[in-house]
């Protein structure tokens, strides 16, 4: 399989540290609001590598985080009159929705900064005592002329850097190219107590200090949106490289941006389609369809049109789903000699799905081969095929769409008992405003494989 690497700005052949073991981590979301489409992009896209990188064997541990101590949770939390941890847990619980909506499965952890306090302080003292940092009046800064790689991933020399960086009214820094580790707490602002007073973590230090804790040293794929390579990544590096002298990551995957009117979508500029908006307008599986169809590095501006031909698109899919599973309740019978003949075009989609994931998880191209494979068993399945060739179009069918997780929901509008029973459940402990007694239910649901949506049409449950 080949990836894209940032690093090496060239497609290469994947080998992970460890056979048959990838090591990923991928930035996650500041939570201070629902997440937007453009952000649902990276979710998606590393989401679908891990799930094909689990489809062709490997033992995958998925780490993505949560920035849940940040200025914009702070803004947040003084706009509302709340703290910024019930900011940061409302929309961690808001998050989960939405990229269940998505089709999105669980990181092996979810790691939260406010979790990792400990570790992070730890993590900067080791590089003040290496000489890698130096605190000025609480605040800790990373030396970035004391690491030699620095701007090696987004491939900058640090003379250029400092030459372009806006001077800040900050001048304890002794580069404008320094980034701080631990900020001095201010009025109102969370703090913890650290070696160099209260303060709190600046938001590069966390994806380094959690990546080591739950992965090591050095990883095989950390990813990110595209404009995370500088300076966040690069900043990871330095942080990570500086403490254990080893490389940090072997691949660097980002994805490029959804944009609107050709400009990034971007919370902070308010240009913005938030995944819950949509959801009352599409099914989340037409947003996921419609992230996948495009290869993950190229821009794509986001349109309502867009999304129409993404569900139109999807529908087709379903169809030929649906089509066969109604056939193959009349069918019967072994497969003829015929249709052996036909089996064999069958494997070649196959070959042709992995051989377009293998090139740099190409979904458009993947998807595209689905559609084939959709179109041929129109044509070739009906009234009169065998029972098993029905079977082996279907299992192939399932078999893809299931490693993008698309065309996945379950046709079987006959909700079996135990799920009604308890969706109802969960409805009447929402009314009684038993909040924790229906999330317990959405839980246990999730846990049979079963996930919810509410939407302005009552409750909907597809299978994961
Ligand atoms: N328009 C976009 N297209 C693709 N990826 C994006 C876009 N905007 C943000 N991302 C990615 O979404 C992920 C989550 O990022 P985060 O919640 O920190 O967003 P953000 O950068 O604060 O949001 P914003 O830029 O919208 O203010 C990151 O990997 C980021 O690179
Ligand atoms: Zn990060």
């Amino acid at each position: 399989m080949k990836l894209y690497n940032t690093l090496t700005r060239k497609k290469e052949e994947f080998i992970p540290l460890e056979e048959g073991k990838v090591k990923m981590y991928s930035c996650g979301p500041t939570v201070y609001n629902y997440f937007h489409i453009g952000n649902a992009r990276p979710f998606i896209i590393f989401d679908t590598l891990r799930r094909y990188l689990e489809y062709r064997g490997y033992d995958v541990t998925y780490i993505q985080n949560f920035t849940d101590v940040d200025d914009k949770i702070i803004n947040k939390a003084n706009e509302e009159g709340i703290t910024p941890l019930e900011v940061a847990d409302k929309y961690i619980k808001e998050y989960f929705i939405d990229a269940d909506g998505l089709g999105i499965k669980r990181a092996s952890v979810h790691p939260r900064v406010t979790d990792n306090i400990e570790q992070i302080i730890e993590f900067v003292k080791e590089l003040e005592d290496k000489g890698y940092a130096y605190s000025v009046d609480g605040d800790v800064y990373f030396d970035t002329k004391k690491f030699d790689g620095y701007g090696k991933l987004s491939k900058q020399n640090i003379e250029d850097l400092e030459a372009g960086a806006r001077i800040e009214v900050n001048d304890k820094k002794k580069s404008p190219m320094d980034f701080v580790l631990w900020k001095n707490k201010k009025e109102g602002e969370p703090g913890w107590s650290s070696p160099w007073g209260e303060g709190r973590p600046g938001w590069h230090i966390e994806c380094s200090v959690m990546s080591s804790r739950y992965l090591g040293d050095t990883i095989d794929i950390h990813a990110g949106g595209q404009d995370l390579t500088f300076p966040h990544h690069e900043n990871e590096i330095a942080q990570t490289e500086a403490r254990t002298g080893k490389t940090f990551a072997n691949y660097w995957i980002h994805n490029g941006y959804i944009n609107i009117n050709n400009e990034k979508m971007s919370k902070s500029k308010g240009n913005f389609f938030t995944v819950r908006d949509i959801s009352e307008k599409y099914d989340l599986d037409v947003v996921r369809f419609f992230l996948l169809s495009a290869h993950y590095k190229n821009p794509v501006n986001f349109s309502d049109e867009m999304l129409k031909q993404a569900g139109a698109g999807l529908e087709r899919l379903y169809n030929a789903k649906n089509n066969l599973e109604f056939l193959k309740d009349k069918l019967d019978g072994s497969i003829t000699d015929e249709e052996k003949s036909f089996v064999k075009e069958l494997d070649a989609f196959k070959t042709r799905f992995i051989e377009c994931m293998d090139d740099d998880i190409n979904t458009a191209d993947a998807i595209s081969v689905i559609f084939e494979l959709a179109r041929f068993i129109n044509s070739n399945v009906d009234d009169k095929s065998s029972l098993e060739f029905a079977n082996e179009c279907y299992n192939l069918f399932k078999e893809l769409t299931g490693v993008l997780n698309i065309a996945n929901k379950s046709n079987d509008d006959s909700i079996d008992e135990e799920i009604e029973s308890l969706i109802n459940e969960r409805t009447q402990a929402k009314k009684n405003k038993e909040y924790k007694l229906a999330d317990d239910i959405r839980q246990k649901l999730l846990d049979m494989g079963i996930v919810i949506e509410d939407t302005r049409q009552g409750v909907k449950w597809r299978r994961v």
